[in-house]
């Protein structure tokens, strides 16, 4: 699945008119971090933007270590719309931490909208920021009831996904989701250059903004629909020609 991440409502009607090429449009503030969090009218105003049939994501931020401020703010996003809560784990040094945290969002989301999806997100470059290391996050995910693994960058200053947890490692958390019956999202300055090796270690969700965005550039330039498509036919090209290489001879 391709997950876009508009930071406006101008931003999303312009994933609207790319809504056939993406699967989730997901909400964030990038001024406010990584997965900054947007304010929930804004949720709303996407959530009415987008066609119905395509699902909302919101970030809740980059979040500290306070379990109960964050399933608050965890509520705040289901109420206002969205169906995918993404917490990034931000603040916590500890697996304890990171479970107690999303153990609280799941709780409260779920209690709220039992269909909604919980993503638990650590950070590919975990050790420049010093928080859970990005191959607890299955397990943070699975001992949470989240739905979801994910690792994507804080800090963007160009370097990628693969520059911090190179393809191997990216393929171990990969199966280490799947092993806990999760769905595994992967981003982090995601380029298209990317894409054959992300569907070969078998990502589910591939998470960009940057890539999509003019000009390459997340915070200056704006989403570009003719860009959103010609992403996913890169990873349609790709899912194809790795369904034949697998493909058993007849
Ligand atoms: O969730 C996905 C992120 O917004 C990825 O953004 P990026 O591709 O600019 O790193």
């Amino acid at each position: 699945m391709l997950l876009i991440s508009p930071d406006s409502v101008e931003e999303a009607l312009d994933c609207a008119k790319a809504a056939e090429h993406l699967d989730i449009v997901d909400v964030k503030k990038p001024d406010e971090g990584s997965l900054g969090a947007n304010f929930p009218w804004v949720i709303r105003e996407i959530r009415d933007a987008v066609p119905a049939d395509k699902p909302v994501s919101a970030t809740v931020g980059d979040v500290p270590y306070k379990p109960g401020t964050v399933a608050q703010a965890a509520l705040g996003a289901v109420v206002s719309g969205a169906t995918y809560i993404k917490v990034g784990l931000y603040g916590c040094t500890t697996p304890e931490q990171a479970i107690a945290v999303m153990r609280g969002v799941v709780r409260a989301v779920k209690d709220y909208r039992p269909d909604a999806f919980v993503v638990a997100s650590g950070y590919a470059d975990a050790s420049r920021i010093g928080c859970v290391n990005p191959l607890a996050l299955p397990d943070i995910a699975r001992r949470s009831g989240s739905d979801a693994a994910m690792l994507d960058t804080a800090i963007k200053d160009g370097t990628r996904l693969f520059d911090h947890v190179p393809p191997d490692v990216c393929a171990e958390f990969v199966r280490l989701a799947h092993e806990a019956d999760l769905l595994a999202a992967l981003a982090g300055s995601v380029k298209v250059a990317d894409l054959g090796a992300l569907t070969r270690i078998g990502t589910d969700i591939v998470g960009v903004r940057g890539a999509v965005c003019q000009g390459g550039d997340r915070n200056t330039g704006r989403i570009q629909p003719q860009l959103v498509a010609a992403f996913r036919a890169e990873m349609d090209r790709h899912a194809r020609e790795h369904a034949a290489a697998v493909a058993p001879a007849s």
